[in-house]
């Protein structure tokens, strides 16, 4: 079966056989079904799956007429707005080295840290019915009416706040032609420790006008009230949309990888995984930073690197000749110039080089400290 039915709230049996009989896509379900409301979750932990699947209803779904809540969750990862830069936001090395994979909205805003303590929610509308307000105040009157004495309040930048101070919840929306999505966190149980040690760049010296996140202290909800979960949250949540918007919609379990509903999902999933939309769409940024390259001697280098695209366009690295020689330096900046400027990269490019150019062990150590370096600001 497509989808199957969640909670307390039940699908209805008419809805379900239409769909197993039809084999329809999701969007021709609607248009059959005729609802106005409709309230779906995901099956689906992977971040570019749920992703792509927001994308999906965006490009396919009418929603002049219609709405849709989506409610989901993530297996741990970083998601960062349209506009930013990774580099400038996160430490990559740690996510690389903890296997948390990055992620690029298709919303702006800034970045945030998923896990399974934590809820997305995504409210869909046509542009004319997006408002921020009525669907923050969803969030806020179901955590109010499964515990009265709990103090959440949106604030005028669309963020929940517990006990005025901390942050719960954070907002990005992005608004189409005819349709628009307002999509949202709610920290219930999620990882502080690595939420705050991933959101720490590590990169200095970083010249760019990408948007810059606004950092804030942040909360459990479960730290608030432990005995909430965030499963008994989420069907608060949903079942305050129905009251708000005045529908009836059950919860609807849904696979966003399933090709059959959603035509041409595997092809939206595998363009937000792909390095060239995650890293790729940052804005041209450089980074000027100084670093000791030879720890015995004391060393100094200065790097200056120009990125485009998520290519390096210009590499200058400013080193003292008598270390390394300004020949063998050119080939080694002209190397990286047009490449991605990513460590797997640079590290296959660095070897061939350091094939062709086995003159001795001392110069393979010095190109292998420099490399080092390098992809350490990568
Ligand atoms: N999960 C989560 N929830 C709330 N706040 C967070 C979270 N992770 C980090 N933060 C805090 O918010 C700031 C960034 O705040 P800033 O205001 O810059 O950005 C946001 O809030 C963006 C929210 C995007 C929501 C989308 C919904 C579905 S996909 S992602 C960060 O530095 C932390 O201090």
């Amino acid at each position: 079966m497509i989808l199957r039915t969640f909670t307390g709230m039940s699908m209805t049996i008419r809805d379900i056989s239409r769909l197993v009989r039809l084999k329809s896509t999701l969007s021709s379900y609607f248009d059959e079904t005729g609802k106005t409301g409709v309230i779906l979750k995901s099956m689906s932990t992977d971040i570019f799956e749920n992703l792509a699947f927001e994308d999906w209803i965006h490009d396919h779904v009418n929603l002049q007429n219609r709405s849709v809540l989506f409610l989901w969750r993530n297996a741990p990862a970083v998601v960062i707005g349209r506009h930013q830069n990774p580099w400038q936001e996160c430490n990559l090395g740690l996510m690389r080295r903890m296997g948390i994979p990055l992620a690029r909205r298709r919303s702006g805003g800034g970045t945030v840290f998923h896990d399974l303590g934590n809820i997305n929610m995504t409210f869909f509308t046509s542009k004319k019915k997006y408002d921020r307000h009525k669907n923050l105040s969803v969030v806020t009157g179901a955590l109010k009416e499964l515990r009265p004495n709990l103090d959440v309040q949106a604030t005028d930048r669309f963020d929940i706040l517990l006990n005025g101070h901390y942050k719960i919840s954070g907002t990005a929306a992005k608004l189409g032609r005819a349709a628009a999505y307002h999509h949202c966190t709610l920290l219930c149980s999620a990882d502080r420790t690595t939420l705050s040690s991933v959101l720490k760049s590590t990169c200095e010296g970083i010249k760019s006008n990408a948007t810059p996140s606004v950092p804030s202290p942040v909360k459990n909800l479960l730290d608030e009230d432990p005995t909430l979960d965030s499963n008994t949250i989420m069907e608060a949540i949903a079942s305050r949309y129905n009251v708000e918007f005045g529908f009836d919609s059950p919860v609807i379990t849904i696979d966003p990888s399933n090709e059959t509903l959603l035509p041409g999902i595997h092809k939206m999933t595998h363009e937000l995984r792909s390095w060239e939309w995650v890293y790729g769409r940052t804005p041209k940024f450089s980074i000027s930073t100084d670093f000791v390259v030879d720890e015995m001697s004391d060393i100094n280098v200065t790097l200056n690197i120009e990125i485009k695209n998520g290519i390096v366009e210009s590499c200058l690295l400013d080193i003292p000749h008598d270390w390394l020689h300004p020949e063998t330096l050119k080939e080694f900046c002209s190397l990286l110039t047009g490449s991605k400027f990513c460590p797997n990269e640079t590290a296959v490019l660095i070897a061939s080089f350091m094939r062709a150019n086995h003159e001795s062990n001392e110069l393979t150590t010095k190109i292998h400290n420099l490399f080092e370096k390098v992809v350490s600001v990568m």
